[in-house]
């Protein structure tokens, strides 16, 4: 097991460039998540191929439907030995309960689970669109502490809510953020942004970072300097 805080986000559509990019990683530098392009396009196979590199990975398809369903593609996510898996908080506190129990039967070895607050692309006026009134703030705040009634292990949020939720939920509860931005790289289509540093700072337990690396000219140098600024 790494202690990096960083987890780079693969999201391409050729295995072939990913694998390109994760062989000339280090599971002591990063781990590595895939997500919902990836794993529909390449699936179990694929996770099997990044574990046997030794990585850790994250298994984001941010789950979302009944709790019956959910509670089973966790279990199947556990069986595939991931270490990090996520829903949705807004499934619903009967949800995350029911995804907090099947895993219970993997003890020690249950991957850790994740709840998505509010997503780091959306801001306040997009939240009103959806009929959420308040600011992102506050959702991320309501849904954070549903989280933790559930038993989860942590939010995936953006470090603009770092601080108030290690604040007010504690240390120990998991706080997974993406919209992260080196100083000087393209938001792209993030809207809740910050700096490695000023994330760490804020008190992000793990940061998502994607294109910055995936997509720099050279991957592997830029792991590095944020490695740097965060030391
Ligand atoms: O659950 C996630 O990982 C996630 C939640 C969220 O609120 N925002 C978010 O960007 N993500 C994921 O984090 C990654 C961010 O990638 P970049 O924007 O390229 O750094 C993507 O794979 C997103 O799917």
């Amino acid at each position: 097991m790494t202690e990096t805080p960083i987890v780079v986000a693969l999201d391409f559509d050729n295995k072939f460039k990913a694998l390109q990019l994760i062989d000339k990683l280090d599971p002591s530098m990063c781990r590595l998540k895939v997500g919902k392009e990836m794993f529909t396009l390449f699936g179990p196979q694929l996770v099997k191929e990044i574990h046997d590199r030794g990585f850790d990975l994250f298994l984001d398809l941010k789950f979302h439907d009944i709790p019956n369903t959910v509670a089973k593609a966790v279990a199947a996510a556990a069986e595939m030995g991931v270490w990090m898996v996520n829903v949705h908080a807004s499934g619903g506190l009967a949800m995350m309960e029911a995804a907090r129990r099947a895993l219970l039967p993997y003890g020690d070895n249950a991957p850790l689970l994740i709840a998505v607050t509010v997503l780091t692309s959306m801001s306040d006026d997009e939240l009103k669109l959806i009929g959420v009134e308040g600011s992102a703030e506050d959702q991320v705040r309501r849904l954070a502490r549903l989280a933790q009634k559930a038993g989860l292990d942590g939010v995936v949020c953006s470090a603009r809510e770092s601080s108030m939720l290690k604040a007010e939920l504690g240390a120990d509860f998991k706080l997974v953020t993406p919209g992260i931005r080196p100083a000087g790289s393209d938001a792209g289509d993030q809207k809740r942004i910050m700096t490695p540093a000023e994330a760490m700072a804020a008190g992000s337990d793990y940061l998502v970072i994607g294109r910055p690396i995936t997509q720099a000219a050279d991957p592997l140098a830029t792991l590095q300097a944020i490695h740097q600024s965060l030391a």
